[in-house]
């Protein structure tokens, strides 16, 4: 899209040389007006100083006009551009030039705040002070009336082109504001997706040792069963506590306690495959999935856990047990956990880090 800046405000507002024309015609003017108009431009080129200054006394005497002009600067400015105007209005031009600068007037109004009911009023008196000086000095009436009324259609085809200014710069700002609402909107939206994942990240970890929690472990064990029986493999469960832990916590400390499960969690990650699945079951228990793996290889990876862990702490000990099913039918992880909790208090019963498979 080509930049605002680099188009005209015809350009911008899509007014082309045959809208100008349908809307001289709306306006109900004709050449024969703009003959008149000319006619009189020797008159008013010479009263322009006067006439501009007379506009000027009117609008400073309006206390809301006075405060938009503001300084000497700003005033010299405006009756340049004021001077300009009535002589455009008396050139019998109202072309392309004419249009152009009449929506420039219109979008400087409504950037410095001049409200429309400021303008229309500013138009009324420039109006009357050029009808006044049009009467002093025309002798034919028929003429003088005649090129009035072509002042005051040529005057109100202008408002009609400051208002359009005032309504497309209107609307370009509503779009602009909506763009950014929308952006802000989209901006937000992409957060609360990005902190729902976190959170949902989050619910599935145990906060103490961020392995899964047991919610975790059975949303993933509904996937990791599903495939196991499609590809016909073996699927193994370790569960195991530590032996006397409320003890421990007694002895040492609920810190304490809490360090030999940050370390058991430890033992399992440096033990498993990437495809296992650790989990903390509850308190003191814990449990391992793991994919293709028979009770044997289920029971070296034990194995290693309680090597490692009684490397950090010896006088603690585990009690394991392990269950395995498939390749051909699957057991159900409650199954799994109901079999596995008993070889685990099997395993308790014989004391010391023991495995019951
Ligand atoms: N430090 C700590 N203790 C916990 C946590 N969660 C549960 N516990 C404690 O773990 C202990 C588990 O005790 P029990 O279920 O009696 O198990 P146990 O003492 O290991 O007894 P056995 O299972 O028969 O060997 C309780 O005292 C719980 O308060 C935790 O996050 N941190």
């Amino acid at each position: 899209m080509m930049l605002r800046t680099h188009q005209t405000l015809l350009d911008q507002m899509k007014i082309s040389d045959a809208e100008i024309q349908s809307r001289l015609e709306l306006a109900a003017l004709s050449l024969s007006h703009f003959e008149l108009l000319k006619d009189v431009l020797p008159l008013i080129n010479s009263q322009v100083d006067s006439i501009v200054e007379r506009f000027y006394i009117s609008q400073l005497a309006i206390d809301e006009i006075a405060v938009l002009i503001g300084d000497a600067d700003t005033l010299n400015r405006l009756k340049g551009a004021q001077h300009q105007y009535i002589l455009d209005l008396f050139s019998g031009q109202y072309d392309s030039t004419y249009v152009n600068n009449r929506l420039r007037i219109g979008m400087v109004h409504k950037r410095i705040g001049v409200e429309p009911k400021l303008y229309l009023s500013a138009i009324c008196s420039l109006k009357l002070i050029l009808f006044e000086v049009l009467d002093q000095s025309m002798t034919d009436a028929e003429v003088l009336r005649q090129t009035k009324e072509a002042l005051d259609k040529l005057l109100y085809f202008d408002t009609t082109l400051v208002f359009d200014t005032y309504i497309s710069s209107m609307i370009s700002e509503l779009e602009l504001a909506k763009k950014k609402t929308e952006m802000y909107a989209n901006s937000l939206e992409v957060k609360v997706s990005e902190r729902t994942a976190q959170l949902e990240e989050l619910a599935k970890k145990d906060p103490l040792t961020g392995i899964n929690n047991q919610r975790a472990m059975r949303e993933l064990a509904s996937v990791l069963l599903a495939s196991l029986t499609r590809r016909q493999a073996p699927f193994s469960l370790i569960y195991f506590d530590i032996d006397n832990f409320k003890q421990i916590n007694d002895q040492y400390g609920h810190l304490k306690g809490d360090e030999v499960l940050k370390v058991i969690s430890e033992c399992i990650r440096q033990h498993i495959r990437e495809a296992d699945v650790p989990c903390r079951y509850g308190g003191d228990e814990f449990c391992i999935m793991l994919p293709d793996a028979d009770a044997q290889s289920a029971q070296a990876v034990a194995e290693r856990i309680i090597a490692s862990f009684a490397k950090i702490h010896p006088d603690f000990s585990l009690s394991v047990g392990i269950v395995d099913t498939g390749p051909g039918q699957h057991m159900s992880l409650d199954d799994m956990i109901g079999i596995a909790d008993k070889k685990m208090y099997e395993a308790k019963a014989l004391e010391g880090s023991r495995i019951i498979v």
